[in-house]
């Protein structure tokens, strides 16, 4: 499996260093697309890799699968070029789909495309159980609550503190680096206006924590992530980053656990 990366950040680097060097798939990321010059430099030295600048080259090679590993705006402008070349895609940057026409667009394109988008749980867990719990209708009231360092919200904080209280939509447009997990519970579930969301800052945690309440026919879910950040970006928990590296172990397996 030839990967691509869309990004020469964080998650870019962690998936290079378990792709390329400790060989955790069984693939290889064969090229990276990003505008930072020195980052991309560096990595295509370190991981043996290629870097490129420009889309339609980076997208001409014979790539199985894209990894978008970047930003909410890298994304918007990118994904649909992604999809166009016939590649599978996977997302890191799900605040994208907020807009909600952006994100049938994609899905359409990948049907002509015959190629699939995976949305990988992230820093959350639970989406299993809000799949098969709206199967047939039924989900009624999905809610996270997410809390983090100061650090990690990239603000100053003296004391705990609900910094925004409102729907997963409301909650993207404002910390579009810190909650994508609500766009994807809202996927999964029960949709962007009806999933609300909380954000707490706390001084005296060090790690991100997302605490999911769910409810309906199917009866009640509580899960309690308290993820460890990583040390390149606050911002991100580690469990996002294997999460995308658990979609590409798995990808073509015969085997599927969990919906
Ligand atoms: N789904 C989930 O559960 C989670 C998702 N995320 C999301 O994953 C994404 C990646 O996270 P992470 O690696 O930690 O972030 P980083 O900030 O470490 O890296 C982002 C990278 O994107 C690059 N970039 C920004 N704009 C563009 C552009 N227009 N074209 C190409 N590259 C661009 C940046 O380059 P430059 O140096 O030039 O700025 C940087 O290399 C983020 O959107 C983050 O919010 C994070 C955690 C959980
Ligand atoms: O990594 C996390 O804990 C969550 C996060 O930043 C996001 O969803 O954007």
């Amino acid at each position: 499996m030839n990967i691509g990366i869309i990004g020469t950040g964080n998650i870019a680097t962690y998936l290079l260093e378990q792709v390329n060097s400790n060989k955790m798939t069984n693939g290889r990321i064969i090229a990276i697309f990003g505008r930072n010059q020195q980052a991309g430099h560096r990595l295509s030295e370190q991981f043996e890799t290629d870097f490129y600048t420009d889309l339609q080259t980076f997208l001409k090679l014979p790539l199985d699968i894209v990894v978008e590993a970047a930003t909410v705006e890298a994304a918007a402008l990118h994904l649909k070029e992604v999809v166009i070349h016939k590649k599978d895609l996977v997302v890191s940057s799900i605040g994208v789909f907020r807009d909600t026409d952006f994100l049938e667009e994609v899905k359409t394109l990948a049907e002509s495309a015959g190629t699939h988008i995976f949305l990988p749980s992230g820093a959350i867990g639970g989406l299993d159980v809000l799949q098969s719990a709206k199967a047939a209708g039924g989900l009624e009231r999905v809610q996270i609550t997410t809390r983090k360092s100061p650090a990690s919200l990239g603000m100053e904080a003296d004391e705990e503190k609900v910094i925004f209280e409102g729907t997963a939509y409301e909650a993207v447009e404002q910390f579009p680096k810190n909650v994508n997990v609500a766009m994807t519970l809202a996927l999964a579930g029960v949709g962007v206006e009806k999933t609300k969301v909380r954000i707490i800052v706390d001084p005296d945690i060090e790690r991100n924590t997302h605490s999911i309440e769910a409810e309906g026919d199917f009866g009640k879910l509580h899960l309690q992530v308290e993820n460890n950040p990583m040390p390149s970006n606050p911002k991100t928990s580690l469990l996002a980053a294997l999460s995308i590296l658990a979609v590409l172990q798995n990808k073509d397996g015969a085997l599927r656990i969990g919906n």
